[in-house]
């Protein structure tokens, strides 16, 4: 009879390791003695003591060789909200993700580490130093935040002490850094169009900003903390930079520090939501006829002029988590680290 390997404790693989946390989080592993298996849609990169898996996860049979031999999995890929396609984000975080759990448990994984959201308990009003107890979010802000609801249920109700198969899943809140391919880039966009000169509201709103190798780290605490007698099994972690700040002055900081000016006339919240919700109708009802994407969706409202920050108490508590890089030090890193988005660049 074959015997079978059995797997080592520090071979892993990251699923969406090709995007932008992914990537970084492969970074960390490979410094942390890991040898790692990508596994994702698309190969962007190449590295030393990384082997690529190109494919869907949805695909059980092509997940399977990027597990073998394996005994932890991280699985942080998804759609990018931006596409706002419900039956993508349906496919690939709901379906997509109960297939990783029944390829980890036909494989041998005995970890799941789950990068969920913050969002999954966010509705559009403000939330204060939430905890990890407030209630999933019945009316969750888009199509995308419903499906990291599921998906977040889906691993965390797998986990199962007796099979020796354990999740957790990490509730991260607006991650930056360099390579970021959304908020960056978003934020220049809009400046670059002459659309960053107000602020909506009084601009006092708090909000998390999370440094992304803040988020890389509190993955890999999860995971090594993971055991069976380990109070984190079957549970979500907040990580976030634990230093709220006003999202307008955040937003400024970055826009100054790559040339741009701070926006600063204030406009009420409740018009630019409302007028938000007509465009959004508007985009729907011409849908058939022309397709446009605006600017400025009643979601993007809602996250730029309500407060939304999370405590990060259990955290702490449970995994040791504390955050490594400052936010002061981790804007001025990926400021520095998009020179081609400077003005006049
Ligand atoms: N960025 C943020 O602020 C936050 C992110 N998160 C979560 O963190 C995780 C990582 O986000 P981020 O790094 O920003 O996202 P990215 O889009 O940069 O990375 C996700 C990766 O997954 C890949 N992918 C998408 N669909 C599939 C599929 N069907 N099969 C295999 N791979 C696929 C993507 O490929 P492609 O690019 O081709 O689609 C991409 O390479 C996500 O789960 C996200 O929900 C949570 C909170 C905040
Ligand atoms: C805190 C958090 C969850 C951030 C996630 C990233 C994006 C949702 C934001 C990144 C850049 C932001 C942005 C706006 C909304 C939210 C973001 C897209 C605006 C469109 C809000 C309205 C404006 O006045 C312009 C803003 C540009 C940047």
């Amino acid at each position: 009879m074959a015997t079978r390997v059995r797997p080592s404790n520090k071979r892993c693989a990251v699923i969406g390791g090709s995007g932008f946390l992914g990537r970084h989080l492969v970074e960390k592993l490979l410094d942390r003695g890991y040898s790692v298996s990508v596994f994702d849609i698309r190969q962007s990169y190449e590295l030393s003591g990384v082997t690529f898996h190109q494919g869907d996860l949805c695909d059980k049979q092509a997940l399977l060789p990027a597990m073998k031999d394996v005994s932890l999995v991280f699985h942080c890929a998804s759609p990018a909200p931006a596409s706002d396609d419900r039956r993508l984000f349906e496919r690939v975080n709901i379906q997509g993700t109960r297939t990783v759990i029944q390829a980890c448990i036909e494989a041998g994984v005995q970890k799941l580490v789950l990068t969920s959201s913050a969002s999954v308990v966010f509705e559009g009003t403000d939330i204060k130093n939430g905890r990890e107890d407030l209630p999933y979010a019945k009316k969750p802000i888009d199509y995308y935040t419903e499906t990291k609801i599921e998906q977040e249920k889906l691993v965390l109700e797998a986990c199962d002490k007796e099979k020796g198969f354990l999740t957790v899943a990490i509730r991260p809140h607006g991650i930056f850094g360099p390579r970021d391919p959304q908020l960056v880039p978003i934020l220049v966009d809009t400046a670059r169009r002459g659309k960053m000169k107000f602020i909506i509201g009084d601009g006092t709103n708090l909000v998390d900003f999370t440094f992304v190798e803040n988020v890389v780290y509190g993955h890999i605490l999860a995971a090594e903390r993971l055991r069976s007698d380990s109070p984190i099994c079957g549970k979500p972690y907040h990580i976030t930079n634990d230093e709220p700040v006003r999202f307008w002055d955040f937003m400024s900081e970055v826009l100054v520090g790559l040339g741009y000016a701070a926006p600063r006339y204030h406009l009420p919240y409740a018009l630019v939501y409302g007028l938000a919700l007509l465009l959004w109708l508007l985009a729907l009802i011409l849908r058939p006829l022309v397709s446009f994407k605006p600017t400025f969706t009643p979601m993007r409202v809602a996250l730029a002029g309500t407060h939304h920050y999370y405590s990060c108490d259990r955290a702490k508590q449970d995994l040791g988590y504390k955050p490594v890089v400052s936010l002061k030090d981790g804007i001025a890193r990926t400021v520095q680290s998009y020179p081609h988005l400077r003005q006049g660049a």
